[in-house]
């Protein structure tokens, strides 16, 4: 399922024309709330708002904590289209299918791509409740031949053989960085480095072990798919992870996590977040390049 499936370049049109047709933001940014954020779209103005299920060619949430809508709206003077509940492998989506709304929101005229996600830590300095702003990830599918952009490449997004370093932009990075500090969150934030894994099961302690022992800071079941696919097509990326929970490494910790768990986290830390995305999206410099 995952390798054969393919979408042509029509199928991401008509979903984008269809879009187009029903509201009049033209969206620059493009945000999509992980588990537990999705109260990142309220903060937008001025609404429009889509159920995955009437939008032609969109997959379907199933998760609890992503309530599958895509929100138009104004924030702080940028137009942003904001997806709140993404799609995850576990699902039983094909990789093509949970990236799909990257490639929407590139002919919608989208030039940067923030990415949130829920994920649970392996570095020691990082508590249930940081912030993590993502400066590289490990795509664990990859490795294994479940990428996304396999199969024919569409020269029109993008080259077969995209590069990879550098696909969070720095420059955001250290501002996100400076505004934790105006809010008095420094404290919270660092740095690191993420792994997508398959899930949906949580790691057993040998994985945590080696995901530690390889450099992974966090580990969660998104994020770096869509990373690709909008790095393949020249969006610029900020990501970043609240850390939800700690990942047990010790045979000796009793500790246990569990989804509802980092939904409450999510709750917990909403307003900050909130807070931060706000803010960077307020001092963003847009290009108002074309959609493709
Ligand atoms: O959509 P994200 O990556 O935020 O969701 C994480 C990974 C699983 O879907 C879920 C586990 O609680 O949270
Ligand atoms: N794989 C994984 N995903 C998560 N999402 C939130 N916490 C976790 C975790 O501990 N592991």
């Amino acid at each position: 399922m995952h390798s054969k499936e393919q979408i042509s370049h029509d199928d991401y049109q008509k979903t984008a024309d269809w879009l187009m047709s029903q509201t009049k933001h033209r969206p620059q940014v493009a945000i999509i709330c992980g588990s537990g954020l999705g109260m990142l779209a309220d903060t937008l103005k001025c609404q429009d708002s889509f159920a995955y299920s009437d939008i032609p060619g969109f997959p379907q949430s199933t998760v609890q904590g992503h309530a599958g809508r895509l929100v138009f709206g104004e924030l702080k003077g940028k137009t942003c289209v904001c997806m709140q509940g993404r799609f995850h492998m576990y699902e039983g989506h094909s990789l093509c299918k949970t990236t799909f709304p990257v490639r929407v929101f590139k002919l919608l005229g989208v030039e940067t791509l923030i990415v949130t996600n829920a994920a649970g830590s392996l570095a020691d300095g990082l508590q249930p409740g940081d912030i993590m702003i993502i400066k590289d990830h490990v795509n664990f599918p990859g490795f294994v031949g479940l990428n996304p952009l396999s199969g024919p490449n569409d020269d029109k997004f993008g080259p077969r053989f995209p590069a990879m370093s550098g696909c969070y932009d720095k420059g955001l990075r250290s501002t996100a960085m400076e505004i934790g500090k105006q809010l008095g969150v420094a404290g919270l934030m660092q740095e690191g480095v993420y792994a997508m894994v398959g899930g949906p099961n949580f790691e057993s302690i040998a994985e945590a072990r080696l995901l530690h022992r390889l450099g992974v800071d966090a580990v969660g079941m998104s994020t770096a798919a869509e990373v690709v696919v909008a790095t393949h097509c020249g969006l610029r990326v900020f990501g970043l992870s609240l850390i939800t929970n700690k990942v047990v490494k010790s045979y000796e910790d009793s500790d246990s996590v569990n989804h509802e768990g980092v939904l409450e986290v999510g709750r917990l830390r909403s307003q900050t977040v909130q807070q931060l995305v706000t803010e960077l999206v307020s001092r963003m410099e847009i290009n108002n390049n074309t959609a493709i």
